[in-house]
């Protein structure tokens, strides 16, 4: 699986830390499409830059982050076919693969422990979407951008 991860001035520690967490999977690829220096940038433009490579079919997955990914989540959210889960705990994290079938994990990099973060990141990569009735709710959504 290919990860896209990208970052605002907000997350630049959380977003280096985490690539060092996925580094443990072995199946797993990783592309950091920045920011890459504590220089302000606006997070809109990162959060087009990781949903570009998800709707392309370069990234199966991404990871955004902000100061408190509140930002980044909604930039995201605003792409076809993306559906951007803002996280704060693991249960939330769990919850966002197993029902939403999300495919941006958002964090804040101003909110979130490394140490929560990492294991939040470890349990999101792993987790798989169940279907069932929540692919009826999860097609409904995706509907709603075609209304
Ligand atoms: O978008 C945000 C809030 O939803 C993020 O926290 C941003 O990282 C934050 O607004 C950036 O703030 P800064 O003072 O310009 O670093």
């Amino acid at each position: 699986m290919k990860i896209v991860i990208g970052c605002d001035q907000g997350a630049l520690e959380l977003k280096n830390y985490i690539k060092e967490v996925l580094a443990e999977f072995t199946d797993i690829t990783v592309e950091d499409v920045g920011t890459y220096t504590a220089d302000s940038v606006d997070y809109p433009d990162i959060a087009e830059k990781i949903c570009a490579k998800i709707t392309s079919g370069e990234a199966e997955r991404g990871i955004a982050l902000c100061g408190t990914g509140i930002g980044i989540s909604i930039a995201c959210n605003k792409v076809d076919g993306i559906r951007a889960a803002l996280c704060h705990n693991v249960f939330t994290a769990r919850m966002s693969r197993q029902h939403n079938d999300a495919n941006v994990l958002a964090m804040g990099g101003r909110d979130i422990g490394f140490g929560p973060a990492a294991e939040m990141v470890r349990v999101w990569v792993a987790e798989e979407f169940l279907g069932g009735r929540h692919k009826r709710r999860v097609d409904k959504i995706m509907a709603i951008a075609d209304k």
